[in-house]
């Protein structure tokens, strides 16, 4: 398995600002690629605040991208994960249409009546953890079911658990020309924090994209 996290943050280092409302930071050139990436990917994985505070579609926006992966033999969109540790993703959520196969993975601690809600409207469910769900063991059923590249967008309390569990293999931060500012907005890796062994990266290419800047990182783990 491949787990590439991708995010944009502005020049201060937030993803969005404090209301948690979806920011555009990155451009067009940069949505351009990141709609690459997602159509060279099995699964786009996201954390259930960015689920309640973005209602992302997390499809592959360009038709020739999709039919391309549809001549390759694949699903026109990858799948859609949630990570949902008490299954509060909404019904109506725009991942769970019909436009691409939907995975929530939830802890023991979700509420059977919403796991249930969210079987009925066609999501695989993944169970895994106690009250949160474990990423080790959830990505390993995403890998047993096939799903080899993964692509994280987000959002920050993912991205600190998955570098926590050394689950991140590459990091693609496009950094936008913006300034968001603010102690509560959320940031690339929040969490608790780490106070030692500090994860550390290689980086392996800076690229001016749009008026922002594109670096990527190679994730050595902890
Ligand atoms: N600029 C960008 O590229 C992006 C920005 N965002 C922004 O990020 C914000 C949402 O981020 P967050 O609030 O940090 O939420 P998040 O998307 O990281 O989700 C956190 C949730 O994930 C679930 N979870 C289950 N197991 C977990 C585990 N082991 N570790 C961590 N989380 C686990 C929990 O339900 C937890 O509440 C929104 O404001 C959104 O707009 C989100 C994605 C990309
Ligand atoms: N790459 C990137 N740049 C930004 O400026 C962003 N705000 C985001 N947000 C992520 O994209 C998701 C929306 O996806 P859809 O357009 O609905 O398919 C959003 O939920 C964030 O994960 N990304």
């Amino acid at each position: 398995m491949h787990v590439v996290v991708n995010a944009a943050t502005s020049a201060d280092g937030k993803l969005s600002s404090r209301r948690r409302e979806q920011i555009a930071i990155s451009g067009e050139a940069d949505f351009e690629r990141v709609d690459r990436l997602r159509a060279d990917s099995d699964a786009v994985v996201v954390g259930a605040g960015t689920v309640l505070a973005d209602d992302p579609h997390l499809t592959v926006k360009d038709a020739d991208l999709r039919d391309q992966r549809v001549e390759d033999g694949e699903a026109a969109n990858p799948v859609r994960v949630v990570v949902d540790s008490k299954a509060r993703t909404p019904v109506d959520a725009e991942i769970l249409d019909d436009a691409a196969e939907t995975y929530v993975c939830v802890s023991e601690a979700a509420p059977v009546d919403r796991r249930m809600d969210l079987a009925n409207r066609g999501a695989e469910l993944v169970t895994a953890g106690d009250d949160r769900v474990d990423l080790l063991r959830a990505f390993a059923a995403l890998q047993e079911a096939g799903l080899e590249r993964l692509m994280v967008e987000g959002g920050g309390e993912l991205i600190f658990s998955l570098f926590e569990d050394g689950l991140v293999d590459e990091l693609r931060v496009f950094v936008g020309p913006k300034v968001i500012g603010g102690r509560d907005a959320p940031t690339l890796a929040d969490g608790e924090g780490f106070v030692e062994d500090f994860p550390t990266l290689e980086l392996e290419s800076v690229e001016r994209l749009d008026d922002g800047v594109l670096l990527t990182w190679q994730a050595g783990g902890r």
